[in-house]
């Protein structure tokens, strides 16, 4: 098999050879105002109760109007009584810490192959001159289970690949209530967009390493992107600060709140709910000091599937605003090379 051709973050780091250049960001000419490392204010965000969601009762109703304002404005909500356990989160985030501080040549037997996403390396490079994140990552796609590649589930830690099992299951239950709910939150049928997300839809969960970097003012931990998912469940580190999301051109911090789920709508549900929900942009910014990790869990329509605004979405008043779309993540990278918001190719 091939290696990857460039290190990653862990091995540049242990190589004391100092910074790379190719991490280093070009000016963007906003850092006076809002500099790479300098403080922001934090995004103001509920915390929604999941149980709540699907319920008939006037709470119910009140937590939908409460989904239906974040989602609107933001694009990101706080999931909370979400039906995992904090224990089996902690475990999750252990087992993620683990698997970075085995050896590298633990790592690298799911090492990813050139030009494929899946597995483990660092940040993919896809285009030349291209400024890396300072990021490693262990890539997986674990639904459904007969798309599942064995040779990039760790078998170290011990209990790694039953864990992500089992945590993929009870994702599953979410993002079904979830859908439900965004559905309910719109005056639509519980199932329109389920419907159109289809059986086949694929999940692909991001393991995240952060390490610490010498120079959180040029360099970054994620370039600025929303996702191509429909939408994406994260759990960010649980002590460590970095992700930020950008509303009205300004960056805000996404606060860290134990035993909650953060949930961010991606470019498939813009596209579906007709541009009502967003699609935030955020980023990850680095630490001097502090390791960080977070785990990402993108829900993609199935490869076959037509994504397109749902009809009741779309009206006179509300014309529909985006085209119909099929394998937008392929799409998505095609536009991210070249430095464009993926979703102006489904935009009318
Ligand atoms: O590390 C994080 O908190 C977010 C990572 C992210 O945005 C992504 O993986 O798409
Ligand atoms: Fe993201």
């Amino acid at each position: 098999m091939e290696k990857p051709k460039f290190k990653t973050v862990q091995e540049v780091v242990a190589a004391g050879v100092g910074l790379p250049d190719r991490y280093l960001q070009a000016s963007t000419g906003d850092e006076e105002s809002q500099p790479l490392n300098g403080p922001v204010p934090e995004m103001d965000i509920p915390a929604i109760d999941l149980s709540l969601l699907l319920s008939a009762s006037e709470d119910g109703r009140e937590e939908l109007t409460k989904l239906h304002s974040a989602l609107s404005t933001w694009g990101v909500v706080q999931v909370m009584n979400h039906g995992i356990t904090e224990a089996f989160l902690d475990k999750i985030y252990k087992l993620t810490k683990e698997f970075f501080a085995l050896p590298t040549e633990q790592k690298q037997k799911c090492a990813r192959d050139i030009g494929s996403m899946q597995g483990y390396g660092n940040d993919m490079i896809l285009w030349e001159d291209q400024v890396l994140d300072w990021i490693d990552r262990l890539y997986i796609t674990t639904y459904p289970e007969d798309q599942r590649k064995l040779k990039f589930w760790p078998e170290l830690p011990i209990g790694f690949r039953e864990t992500l099992d089992e945590y993929t299951m009870k994702q599953r239950v979410v993002v079904e209530k979830f859908f439900k709910a965004m559905a309910r939150s719109l005056g639509l049928e519980e199932n329109s967009f389920l419907d159109m997300y289809g059986e086949s839809a694929t999940m692909d969960t991001r393991f995240n390493l952060y390490p610490p970097c010498p120079r959180p003012d040029k360099v970054i931990g994620v370039k600025p992107h929303a996702d191509g998912s429909a939408f994406t469940l994260l759990l960010p580190d649980k002590d460590v600060e970095g992700l930020q999301f950008l509303k009205d051109g300004k960056w805000y911090k996404a606060p860290i709140v134990n035993d909650t789920i953060l949930i961010n709508v991606g470019d498939q549900m813009e596209i579906m709910s007709n541009g009502i929900y967003k699609s935030p942009v955020h980023r990850v910014v680095t630490n001097k000091e502090k390791e960080r990790v977070s785990v990402a869990t993108f829900c993609v329509p199935g490869e076959e599937k037509e994504i397109q605004p749902v009809e009741g979405l779309v009206s006179e008043a509300r014309p529909r605003l985006y085209k119909t779309v099929k394998k937008y993540v392929e799409l998505y990278f095609q536009y991210y090379q070249q430095g464009r918001r993926p979703m102006e190719a489904a935009l009318i």
